[in-house]
């Protein structure tokens, strides 16, 4: 009676440890004999446990959105190009069709998700596809699906096949009763979008099924992430991207938040360089699952006077828009992410002049804003 003496190991071992998992290490259990979702008796379990000579073998849900496509390049540069399978419901640019593995895949379609995590052998799956914080709200019958029924596939699947799995959280899954200056990883969690909801939703369930399950979950509380080659998925953070189009194209922004609206935020390349940190830390050094991520904080008012630095001629106003308002005043203005940088060495290396140069260089200043006057 294996399997029972499994279950009852995994049940008193949970009965037995603390609930917030700060700071107390349990071992987790794998037991594929309570494997979460009954699969059929002919399904494969090709799993393949990932020992640490190998390359993991990647698929990444949601793959073309803000960061999917950056992600996918820096794994491929560590592991190998096709070693790292990008993955979404839609059609593929030409440079990205042709940098790698591409696969359609909607995390809807269980059976063809596990397909592929079969057939390719995967081993590490970054779950990236979500509908954010404002296009959740205007379709919150489709976020509902996307951002949580979707999550339950991913998680029967990491699950059943041995994956180490990461799921982004956000700033969003925090609200109005957390506190916000700063705002520590375990505090009060009552966000009131769709998308924050889900996203708690997926910190627990993902943190249930590790200590449950002895999954590899791990987790990290983005902030509003700011790049130049990709464009932002409708979210509440996106003007801090969007003002530096606008500087270089027209020399005018119109910002749909209040000039005194201070959110975390950072830099992609520090975003992927966490996202890759975690996910290689070594388990004894995770004393959590699930950590926020911090590296610099600003409102519109201060973003837009760094961005005048760069494009003097820059005029700004602002038009605010009530939904995104919002929900950028119940988020946090500041995040405390001491137990990333304790537990797994965390730092970030863009600050918002730093930001701010850099996104122009990428962007090209020399094209900026002449025609516009
Ligand atoms: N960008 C940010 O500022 C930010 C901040 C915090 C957390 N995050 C999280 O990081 C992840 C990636 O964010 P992003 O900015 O790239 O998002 P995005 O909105 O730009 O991209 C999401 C992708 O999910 C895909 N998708 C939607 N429905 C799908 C389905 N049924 N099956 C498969 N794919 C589907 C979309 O086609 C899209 O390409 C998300 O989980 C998001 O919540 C992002
Ligand atoms: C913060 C983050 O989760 C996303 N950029 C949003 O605004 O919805």
């Amino acid at each position: 009676m294996p399997i029972v003496r499994n279950v009852s190991r995994a049940v008193s071992q949970l009965l037995q440890s603390s609930a917030c998992g700060c700071g107390v290490s349990i071992v987790p259990v794998r037991c594929i004999g309570i494997s979460p979702r009954q699969v059929a008796s002919d399904a494969s379990f090709h799993s393949v446990s990932f020992s640490e000579s190998d390359h993991p073998r990647v698929l990444i849900t949601g793959g073309l959105g803000q960061l999917g496509v950056g992600l996918a390049k820096l794994l491929r540069k560590r592991f190998g190009k096709n070693n790292v399978i990008l993955s979404d419901i839609r059609k593929p640019a030409d440079h990205v069709f042709y940098s790698g593995p591409f696969i359609y895949s909607d995390i809807l379609d269980y059976k063809n998700l596990r397909e592929i995590v079969v057939n390719n052998r995967i081993t590490w799956l970054f779950h990236y596809s979500a509908l954010l914080s404002a296009v959740g709200e205007a379709n919150v019958p489709l976020a509902r699906a996307v951002n949580i029924t979707g999550l339950h596939n991913v998680l029967d699947i990491a699950a059943e096949h041995n994956l180490r799995l990461f799921v982004p959280s956000t700033i969003g899954a925090f609200g109005p009763t957390s506190p916000r200056d700063p705002t520590p990883d375990l505090c009060i969690q009552r966000p009131r979008t769709i998308y924050g909801v889900s996203k708690v939703h997926a910190e627990l369930m993902g943190e249930y099924y590790h200590y449950r399950y002895g999954l590899d979950f791990r987790c990290l509380r983005y902030p509003g992430i700011i790049s130049a080659d990709s464009q932002p998925g409708g979210g509440t953070t996106d003007y801090a991207v969007q003002i530096f189009h606008d500087a270089i194209k027209t020399g005018k922004f119109e910002c749909n938040l209040k000039p005194d609206t201070r959110l975390p935020m950072m830099y992609i390349d520090d975003c992927l360089k966490a996202t890759l940190e975690v996910m290689e830390a070594p388990a004894e050094a995770l004393s959590m699952r699930t950590y926020n991520i911090s590296a610099m904080s600003f409102t519109p008012e201060e973003l837009a006077q760094e961005v005048q630095k760069h494009v003097p001629e820059l005029q700004v106003t602002y038009n605010v828009d009530a939904v995104r308002q919002a929900i950028a005043d119940s988020w946090p203005m500041n995040f405390d992410d001491s137990n990333a940088r304790r537990d797994w060495g965390w730092k970030h290396d863009y600050d918002l002049p730093e930001l701010v140069s850099t996104m122009f260089s990428f962007l090209g200043s020399d094209s900026r804003i002449a025609q516009a006057n």
